[in-house]
């Protein structure tokens, strides 16, 4: 009983994760960038602590693409019409993600600079 509840919220899970990918386009960027730079990352052969930190980092930017998407369904839900607190939620989960893109990008830099340029 208990591993079928859990064996079912693995699939709600993967569900949630194919619709992001599927409909987002965004999150299918940060999705094959993160691939790209963590394949760099291993064949420039990165430290475990530099590794864990890039994985981190890329976590980060789609765990906040994919709030974003939850936020906007959740406001095109409740508020299908203009409301200014509606666009106050959309706008405010949009910069949650520009935040850590920017982040990221300072992340990848630091990281990668001394590697490449050095
Ligand atoms: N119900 C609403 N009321 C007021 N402003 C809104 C509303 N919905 C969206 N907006 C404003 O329009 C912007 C774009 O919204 P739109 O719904 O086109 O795209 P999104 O939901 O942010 O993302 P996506 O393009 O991925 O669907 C929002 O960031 C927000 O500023």
């Amino acid at each position: 009983m208990r591993s079928k509840s859990l064996l079912a919220s693995f699939r709600y899970a993967l569900a949630g994760l194919l619709y992001c990918l599927a409909t987002q386009r965004n999150m299918r960027i940060h999705f094959t960038a993160g691939i790209v730079v963590l394949f760099f990352a291993w064949w420039l052969q990165f430290s475990a602590t530099e590794f864990v930190l890039l994985l981190l980092t890329v976590t980060a930017v789609l765990v906040a693409e994919m709030l974003n998407t939850a936020v906007e369904k959740v406001v095109d839900l409740a508020s299908p019409r203009r409301h200014p607190l509606a666009k106050t939620a959309k706008d405010v989960a949009a910069a949650a993600v520009l935040v850590t893109a920017l982040a990221s990008v300072a992340v990848g830099f630091i990281l990668f600079y001394p590697r490449l340029f050095r």
